[in-house]
């Protein structure tokens, strides 16, 4: 079978899987204080669904999934979606990103069903802080996942930082400390306008040449070669001349659209084929309409077939995805 290639040449190798676009908290830069309408029930794929569509993916040249949401440890049936995916032939290699909170009780459970890693994402050491951007109490469950997740063996265990001007970015140097402290690996991450509340404001976020800048008021950085890199988002420096490292992943002022091998499945079934597309193919009624193996394989290379060159955030006339981050996926 002929895998996912798109018209500029980029080969599709990761699958990044939202299992439930409900959450546990209300990160500001991601949806409002109250949520979100949640997708309803009955739209939402089941494991059994998830596991074979995740199957014609592999079968078309995916390597690696990702779990991701809303929150997946949300997802009740998670231990079994993990194994089912683990049951593929070839197994793809299966990681999760995260908020954390809860994970201290399932990371032992997710890492036999076959979770290799988990990314958790975490925008502040500060308890008040995490409150009042995160609207809920939780970073001692936060905290408790992380360090569960590097007992398990989850590892590399990776953090996710939005940072935000006048909110967190004053944290840089700090979180960095508690990551090298800790060795786990950190990124900052740029601000993206997929907001539920479409706030997002250009002036507000970040860029990762500020981010450095904090950074190298305390840290020599040092960038690794960009062979180094490959396809991934984030942008590594060795920090004091390694080897712990420090990443950005500047989404906005430097794309990495160029090399982008992500294609996307929602919980309720609709394949996207960039995190600011503004279509996007359903799966779910042909899989519930007895479609077979083969007819959701072309729809994947359909929607590859169609996948634009970049996301165009920095061009004239750039419009927000109507669906935001929580029900894509990041
Ligand atoms: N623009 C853009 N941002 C992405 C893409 N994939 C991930 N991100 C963003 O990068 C941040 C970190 O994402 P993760 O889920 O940790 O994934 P990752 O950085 O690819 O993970 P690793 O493979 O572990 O390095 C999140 O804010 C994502 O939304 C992508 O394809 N395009
Ligand atoms: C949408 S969340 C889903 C998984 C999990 N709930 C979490 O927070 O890790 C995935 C990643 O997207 C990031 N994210 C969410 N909204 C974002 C935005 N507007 N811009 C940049 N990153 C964002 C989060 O910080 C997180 O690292
Ligand atoms: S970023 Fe993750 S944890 Fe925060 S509200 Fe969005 S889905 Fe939830
Ligand atoms: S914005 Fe779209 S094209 Fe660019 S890297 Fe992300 S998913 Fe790929």
């Amino acid at each position: 079978m002929t895998g996912l290639v798109d018209r500029y040449g980029r080969v599709h190798r990761d699958l990044r899987i939202s299992v439930t676009d409900r959450c546990s908290l209300r990160c500001t830069y991601c949806m409002p204080e109250q949520g979100v309408p949640w997708l309803p029930r009955d739209t939402m794929l089941t494991t059994e669904e998830v596991v074979r569509l995740a199957g014609v993916a592999v079968s078309l040249g995916i390597e690696e999934i990702r779990l991701t949401g809303g929150e997946p440890l949300l997802r009740r049936d998670l231990v079994d979606v993990v194994a089912g995916l683990a049951a593929l032939d070839p197994a793809p290699e299966i990681s999760m990103t995260t908020n954390g909170v809860g994970l201290d009780k399932t990371a032992a459970a997710l890492r036999d069903a076959g979770l290799t890693r988990v990314n958790v994402s975490i925008d502040t050491l500060r308890r008040e802080r995490f409150l009042e951007l995160a609207k809920r109490d939780r970073i001692r469950d936060t905290l408790a996942g992380i360090e569960a997740a590097a007992a398990a063996g989850l590892v590399p265990v990776k953090l996710n930082t939005v940072l935000m001007r006048g909110v967190n970015d004053d944290e840089a140097v700090d979180l960095l400390a508690f990551a090298l402290e800790h060795d786990y690996q950190l990124r900052f991450i740029e601000q993206m306008p997929l907001d539920a509340q479409h706030a997002w404001d250009r002036s507000q976020m970040i860029t990762g040449e500020e981010i450095l800048e904090r950074l190298r008021t305390a840290y020599e950085l040092t960038p690794l070669p960009d062979e180094a890199r490959g396809s991934a988002p984030a942008e590594l420096f060795l920090v004091d001349g390694g080897p712990a490292t420090v990443g950005v992943i500047a989404s906005v002022t430097m794309p990495f659209c160029g090399t982008c091998d992500r294609v996307r499945l929602t919980a309720d079934g609709m394949i996207r084929n960039c995190l600011f597309a503004t279509g996007e193919t359903d799966l779910r009624t042909p899989l519930r309409s007895g479609a077979s193996d083969a007819e959701l394989a072309d729809l994947f290379r359909e929607s590859i077939g169609a996948k634009l060159p970049g996301h165009g955030i920095n061009e004239p006339g750039f419009l927000q995805p109507p669906r935001p981050m929580s029900r894509i996926g990041g």
